[in-house]
């Protein structure tokens, strides 16, 4: 049976990786689309790695994941420009993930 921590976190991960309509942050980044991705970013992150981690159990916590979705966001603006679609989107998503994750947003779900 699911823990209350998992019912919170796949919550979580649908409603946040809903927010990323083109796929920008679905699967990880690789040197093919992105050029020189891996030298410029040394820990890659992205929602199909965090969805098997929540199925793993890997997240101990809502802030162990919380600190996977703004590295995800970071990331890409660390690589692309400001002035670029990826950039926009991962503001964007990081604005709306931390509201979404917000304390008293969270206090909400654990009534
Ligand atoms: N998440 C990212 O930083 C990201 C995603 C997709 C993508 N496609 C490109 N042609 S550059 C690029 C960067």
């Amino acid at each position: 049976d699911k823990s209350p921590l998992n019912h919170c976190l796949e919550y979580l991960q649908r409603v946040l990786s809903r927010k990323d309509i083109n796929g920008f942050f679905s699967f990880p980044v690789n040197d093919v689309i992105a050029p020189g991705y891996s030298a410029i970013v040394s820990q890659p992150m992205d929602f199909s790695t965090m969805k098997s981690k929540v199925e793993n159990d890997e997240y101990p916590s809502v802030t162990e994941y919380k600190k996977d979705f703004k590295l995800m966001c970071d990331n890409a603006m660390l690589y692309n420009h400001p002035d670029t679609v990826y950039y926009k989107a991962a503001n964007k998503l990081l604005n709306i993930g931390l509201k979404t994750m917000s304390k008293e947003k969270l206090l909400q779900l654990k009534k």
